[in-house]
């Protein structure tokens, strides 16, 4: 907003003075305003030029806007419309040449999706993209769940610098509402969103545990893979029956109906889980003589307990990491194993079936009914402050207790 040429030229002047008498200046920033949001020209055309040829060569980053960017080019005699992902790639690269260290274009006029971010990451390996969220944009079960999450709009800075390009990609936050869509259709599952988010590091312990990241490697000792399907027949046995619990606790049909049906789930599971067994030569009596681990205890008591002293709502959080968390395992696995040179190995991994069967159709058919239970409590139901920090610190309960479940079976050695 400097507004003229002399103005402009003042300022580059006074800039050029300190750089040639102090040997450690700040960094210097320039937000080129060359245009208000109304589209009112700020910055007089030839106090563009000077601009451009006295303070961007000054500046460490300069930080145009979509309509600052196609003016400063096009003054440049550069006429460009940045309308895509790699226009923004394209024009940055283009307002580095004009002398500044770095340049963050900022992306809120271009409207983005996922998959336009995407389409460019898989294009250009030399271009990194940070994503807000990583955690929960990297889960997998909220990727494959949340179909609409490739039409969520987005908003994608771009930094370049001399080496490198960088993509900051956030959700965009419509502030008004007379336009947008609402958070439901750009965030079908707010609650598991943040339930994830309140245990982070633990959720992140569970879903990429070392057992996990071994089994996934084929590399995992023999010894704690069996100890942990036996003690897993084991605990399935606390899970159907909280399920049971869940079942006499519902009060409407849909309820009952859904609680009954992950009952059945988890006996497939239990089916699965006894062929599965049998291929690594553990027969059922093997299974019934085994004694329980205090892990498998714990975490069995606790569902239990949780259901008998709680209202239906608190019992499916305590089921929900459980359910949630080895779809998650399951789809992360399946989606590293794609990438080229992946550390999953699936070819001759006496553990594949795990990952297909928890990455399978029938699996998360389970998810999807779990991630529609939990979000629908919220919405028939809503929590006040006092349930909502309960279910909170049940579902991070259950998280560390499946954390504990897998160390249990590493810890072995
Ligand atoms: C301990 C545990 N957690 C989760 C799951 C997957 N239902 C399981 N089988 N066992």
């Amino acid at each position: 907003m400097l507004f003229d040429a002399a103005n402009t030229r003042a300022v580059a002047r006074t800039l050029k003075s300190h750089y040639a008498n102090a040997s450690d200046i700040p960094p210097l920033v320039v937000d080129p305003v060359c245009v208000s949001t109304s589209g009112h020209t700020l910055l007089a055309p030839d106090a563009v030029q000077v601009l451009i040829d006295e303070l961007c060569p000054l500046a460490t980053l300069i930080t145009p806007n979509k309509v600052e960017a196609e003016l400063l080019l096009s003054q440049k005699g550069v006429s460009v419309q940045i309308t895509s992902l790699e226009d923004m790639i394209s024009a940055s690269e283009k307002l580095l040449a004009l002398g500044s260290k770095a340049v963050l274009l900022k992306g809120g006029h271009v409207e983005l999706t996922l998959a336009d971010v995407e389409k460019v990451a898989a294009a250009r390996i030399d271009i990194t993209v940070v994503r807000e969220e990583l955690l929960l944009e990297n889960m997998e079960i909220l990727k494959v769940h949340e179909k609409d999450l490739e039409s969520r709009l987005l908003v994608v800075d771009v930094l370049r610098e001399a080496e490198s390009t960088t993509l900051f990609v956030s959700p965009r936050i419509e502030s008004t509402s007379t336009h947008g869509t609402g958070p439901t259709a750009t965030n079908p599952h707010p609650l598991t969103r943040i339930l994830i988010k309140s245990a982070a590091k633990t959720w992140k312990d569970y879903v990429e545990h070392d057992f996990v990241k071994q089994l996934a490697q084929g590399t995992l000792p023999r010894e704690c893979f069996l100890h942990f399907i036996k003690q897993d027949y084991l605990y399935l046995k606390y899970y159907a029956r909280a399920y049971g619990l869940l079942v006499a606790k519902s009060s409407t049909y849909s309820s009952i109906q859904s609680a009954t049906q992950t009952i059945v789930n988890v006996i497939n599971e239990v089916a699965t889980h006894k062929a599965f067994c049998a291929q690594w030569g553990i027969t059922e009596a093997d299974l019934a003589a085994t004694p329980e681990s205090p892990s498998t205890t714990a975490y069995g008591a606790y569902l239990l307990d949780t259901g008998l002293q709680g209202d239906s709502a608190k019992l499916i959080m305590a089921l929900a990491a459980c359910l949630l968390g080895y779809g998650e395992v399951g789809l992360w696995l399946k989606k590293e194993a794609a990438k080229p040179g992946s550390w999953v190995k699936l070819e001759g991994n006496v553990y594949l079936r795990w990952i297909e069967d928890y990455s399978g159709e029938v699996y998360q058919g389970a998810v999807k009914l779990g991630l529609e239970t939990i979000e629908t409590l919220a919405v028939e139901d809503p929590p006040n402050a006092h349930r909502f920090k309960e279910w909170c610190t049940v579902w991070e309960k259950c998280t560390r207790l499946e954390r504990g479940f897998w160390d249990a079976s590493l810890n072995l050695l």
